[in-house]
């Protein structure tokens, strides 16, 4: 399954995340670890690595790519915006230089959760700002995350499409909020998934989900995150993956070799229906 946005670039299909385990927020120092599993992943074939201005893995991830020797043309950078969504454009260069880059693939605004009384620009604004910066080839491509339908409608008539919303999917999330999936997919807007695999974790294992995923990844010969990696992909929306074990690593790229029956995703939808379980950002949603 390719994913292509409106400048005509693919997806690389998983991405590689920088944010939750290292997110360092405010603290300007390299950290080595991050840099080294950033390189490890580049070398394990990653090729879409997914930064944030909040993480303060910027730097890290700008040394990651040159440490790798891996030209800057094969390798897809996302980057997001917010807290200092006030000035785009200031915001855009400093990321730039924090990664040693001269543009980003992608520049997503992380979050819908500002206006011009909290931050001194509304959606609407900043949208027309990254447009810009856009038109003069600083990024190839621009979206959202974690936006609702109805934040999605505030832009439906901006002359730049939203190519992409980043938001928390996992078979016990399958709807960040109500209907996001259809609306994006009817309106050609690319999904990506972060915390794909929150069912997992410790607080969510022992639901639902569990023998049918360990049936399929014992029937492929896979582990169940690679069962939930395929399934995110079968549902058309590109996951994000963190971590900085090389094994893992490797096994959530290892995708490729084997595909789920249309039964067997719906199986994973409907055990995921029966329990939610959502990672992030509770507090602003209606569960
Ligand atoms: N736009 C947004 O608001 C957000 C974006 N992100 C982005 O998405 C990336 C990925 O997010 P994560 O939460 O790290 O997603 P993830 O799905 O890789 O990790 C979720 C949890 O699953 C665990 N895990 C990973 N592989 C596993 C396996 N094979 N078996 C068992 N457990 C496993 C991880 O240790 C972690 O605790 C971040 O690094 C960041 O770049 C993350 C959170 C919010
Ligand atoms: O991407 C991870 C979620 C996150 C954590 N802190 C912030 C601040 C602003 C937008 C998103 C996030």
């Amino acid at each position: 399954m390719t994913f292509t946005l409106p400048s005509g670039a693919t997806v690389p299909v998983p991405g590689f995340g920088t944010g939750t385990k290292w997110y360092k927020s405010g603290d300007p120092s390299i950290d080595r670890n991050v840099v080294d599993a950033i390189v490890s992943g580049l070398k394990v074939g990653y090729r879409h690595i997914d930064c944030a201005e909040v993480y303060g893995t910027e730097a890290e991830t700008g040394l990651a790519i040159k440490e790798s020797g891996i030209p800057r043309d094969q390798i897809f950078v996302t980057g997001k915006i917010l807290p200092k969504i006030a000035n785009p454009r200031a915001a855009l260069e400093e990321t730039l230089k924090l990664m040693q880059l001269d543009y980003l693939d992608l520049y997503l605004i992380h979050a819908p959760f500002f206006d011009e009384k909290s931050h001194g620009i509304s959606i609407e604004k900043a949208w027309e700002i990254l447009s810009e910066l856009k038109g003069e080839g600083k990024i190839r491509d621009i979206g959202v995350s974690n936006f609702s339908v109805a934040d999605l409608e505030r832009l439906k008539d901006a002359k730049e499409k939203v190519a992409v919303n980043q938001i928390e999917f996992n078979p016990y999330l399958q709807n960040q909020t109500p209907g996001i999936v259809d609306y994006c997919q009817k309106k050609g807007i690319i999904l990506e998934a972060y915390t794909p695999l929150g069912p997992l974790v410790p607080a969510a294992k022992g639901g639902p989900l569990d023998p049918v995923v360990n049936k399929l990844a014992a029937k492929y010969g896979r582990d169940a995150g690679q069962i939930i990696l395929k399934w995110v992909i079968q549902r058309g929306i590109v996951p994000i993956t963190t971590s900085a074990k090389v094994e893992r690593q490797k096994t959530n790229l290892d995708l490729d070799a084997f595909t789920l029956t249309s039964e067997e995703v719906k199986e994973i939808d409907e055990a995921g229906s029966k329990k939610h379980f959502r990672s992030y950002w509770a507090h602003k949603y209606i569960p």
